[in-house]
């Protein structure tokens, strides 16, 4: 029927057969990326774990098969003449020149697919997937890319079935390839096969969504970030409905908001039909990786050098050496000091998880980190509620289970907040419970299970307390600003007991603590205190929040004989 098939066709005939399984009629997937990243493996895996729902779209090429490769299941073998008769004659959706050969998706090829009600998946090039974007397929466009260069070109070694030369020529097209992430309009998602588990879950999640008929047009890549699970409708796991349920202290109506309004930090599999045992099985606990958005830029992902805008790095900075691989946890992540220290730890070559509550924002931190360089695989962003206990004390298991064998060796305690109406003749007791719960037991709790952690692997690290001056005085008593302070004294309380603690259990944990002044992201809540308070700042010049991140990067690299044990940064007053 050459030439005038439409997606709309296959589906109607599709729809006639349909078995129950298939709810929806599904759009085709597209799978990308360059040679050797993984797709066939993905591929293969997605359909041997669910024969009935997925189907692959049998392409033609002039490359002679490989060793193992069947007619008509891995291609349609046929001399270069015959594709050219075919091309001529309109049989094909899509055809390319790839690496000295042509490949190309016949009409009947997907036909044969969507006729059984299945979805069709392509295993294609980017020429392919833009002229397939043009065509009526309905279909979902993944890019699959890898960890870095270095990776794929191992992996193409690996797979031994081309010579030095045809790898030469892949991992020249796949630095092309890999350039076109920014396409506008060409993705919808880009998953890092960097552990093939964690990349087939997230391909398990958008093959739901094909399965569903769901399509994407790509202009998601450009507007926004796109994850893969906010838009699924995700059930509570038990962990995290308890932790709901549960606020470690009282209750808060603003935390209590902004909680509903955030995804769950795990979640059972989406829904959709129902996929075979295996596929659900590895759904799970996907909720904490949050998939590169398309159009972000990795074609320097995997190089460790930061890009040419970058300012000279942290990783420059003598003593971070030792850092470089180990895991950081930095808290409250989506922003001010813990977005500058995420930039520097990663930029100094650390694996950094961050965790804060707004996923968007932890999309843009990645977003950000990827675009300067930092390789893809070095970043965990986790959704998490430092005052919700279940939580945090799932984070252990979550930096494990992507990096096996690491564990956290630097906790950087950064999340905090002060709220106005909390003075002591007329504050509101929410207000209280939610300074109380995020500046002091939330730290407590982040505390515990990062020393449960250094204990279980007898490796003790570091522990940077981000305090405040306000823990060494009480600056805005007179306008009800004293509860602040009084979360930031208990601070510095713990932070010594903390050090006693680890004299008395003789172990070598290091703790430092941080006590910046007026730093500029909090001009405006210094103001909230009212007219005087804002008053006596108004003739300083505020701490950047960067200023900051490089005190930590300081305790961080400072030689053991060098105390870093209490840091004040106070803000030079500004010469009128
Ligand atoms: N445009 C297009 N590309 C295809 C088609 N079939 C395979 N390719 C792409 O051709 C490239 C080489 O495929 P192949 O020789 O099987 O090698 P491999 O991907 O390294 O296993 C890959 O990027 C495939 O995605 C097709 O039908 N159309
Ligand atoms: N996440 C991964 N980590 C390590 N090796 C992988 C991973 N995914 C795939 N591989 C291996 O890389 C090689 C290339 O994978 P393949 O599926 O043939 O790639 P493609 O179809 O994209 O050319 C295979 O030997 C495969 O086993």
């Amino acid at each position: 029927m050459g030439g005038t098939y439409s997606s709309e066709d296959a589906q109607g005939q599709a729809d006639g057969q349909k078995s129950t399984e298939v709810a929806a009629k599904p759009s085709a997937l597209v799978m990308c990326g360059p040679s050797g990243v993984g797709k066939g493996t993905l591929i293969k895996k997605l359909m041997d774990g669910s024969p009935r729902l997925f189907g692959f779209t049998c392409s033609h090429t002039t490359r002679a098969p490989r060793q193992g490769e069947e007619d008509g299941k891995h291609y349609h073998y046929t001399s270069k003449e015959d594709f050219e008769k075919g091309i001529e004659a309109g049989q094909f959706l899509e055809y390319a020149r790839v690496h000295s050969n042509i490949y190309g998706t016949s009409y009947k090829a997907v036909e044969a697919v969507a006729e059984a009600g299945k979805c069709c998946i392509l295993d294609i090039d980017v020429q392919g997937a833009r002229q397939v974007r043009k065509s009526k397929l309905k279909a979902i466009f993944v890019f699959v890319a890898p960890p870095s260069t270095e990776a794929l070109e191992q992996r193409l070694h690996g797979r031994n079935t081309e010579t030095t030369e045809q790898i030469a020529e892949r991992m020249a097209a796949a630095r092309e390839e890999i350039a076109t992430i920014k396409e506008p309009g060409l993705y919808d998602y880009v998953i890092f096969n960097d552990d093939l588990e964690d990349a087939f879950a997230q391909l398990v999640l958008v093959a739901k969504r094909a399965l569903s008929g769901k399509t994407g047009n790509g202009s998601q890549s450009i507007t926004g970030p796109v994850t893969l699970v906010a838009e699924e409708e995700p059930i509570k796991s038990a962990e995290a409905s308890a932790a709901a349920a549960a606020p470690v202290a009282g209750t808060s109506t603003q935390a209590a908001g902004e909680q509903s309004e955030r995804a769950p930090l795990l979640t059972e599999s989406a829904q959709g039909p129902a996929p075979s045992k295996a596929v659900e099985a590895s759904a799970t606990n996907q909720e904490a990786l949050v998939a590169a958005p398309a159009g972000t830029d990795i074609s320097s992902a995997g190089t460790e050098q930061p890009s040419t805008e970058a300012p000279a790095s942290s990783g420059q900075q003598p003593g971070m050496q030792r850092w470089r691989g180990k895991v950081a946890l930095v808290t409250g992540a989506s922003a001010g000091i813990g977005w500058a220290t995420c930039e520097l730890l990663a930029e100094a070559g650390m694996r950094v998880v961050a965790i804060a509550r707004r996923r968007e924002r932890l999309e843009a931190l990645q977003q950000h980190l990827v675009s300067r360089g930092v390789p893809i695989a070095d970043f965990l962003p986790v959704v998490c509620d430092i005052t919700k206990e279940a939580e945090v004390v799932a984070l252990p298991r979550i930096i494990v289970k992507r990096w096996p064998g690491a564990g956290i060796d630097v906790l950087v305690n950064n999340a905090g907040l002060g709220r106005n109406n909390a003075g002591l003749w007329d504050g509101s007791t929410a207000s209280w419970v939610e300074m109380i719960s995020t500046n002091v037991l939330g730290v407590c709790m982040c505390t515990r299970e990062a020393l449960k952690d250094m204990t279980r692997r007898e490796q003790y690290g570091h522990v940077i307390n981000i305090s405040s001056m306000s823990a060494h005085r009480v600056p805005n008593g007179a306008s009800g600003g004293s509860f602040y302070a009084a979360t930031k004294h208990a601070l510095r309380a713990l932070t010594e007991g903390l050090r006693q603690e680890a004299r008395g259990r003789k172990v070598g944990l290091r703790v430092s603590s941080i006590s910046p002044g007026l730093v500029e992201t909090e001009f405006a809540a210094v103001h909230s205190f009212g007219k005087d308070a804002g008053e006596k700042y108004k003739s300083m010049k505020a701490l950047q929040a960067a200023d900051v991140a490089q005190a930590v990067v300081y305790c961080l690299s400072a030689p053991d004989h060098v105390d870093t044990n209490d840091i004040l940064m106070r803000p030079v007053e500004q010469q009128t």
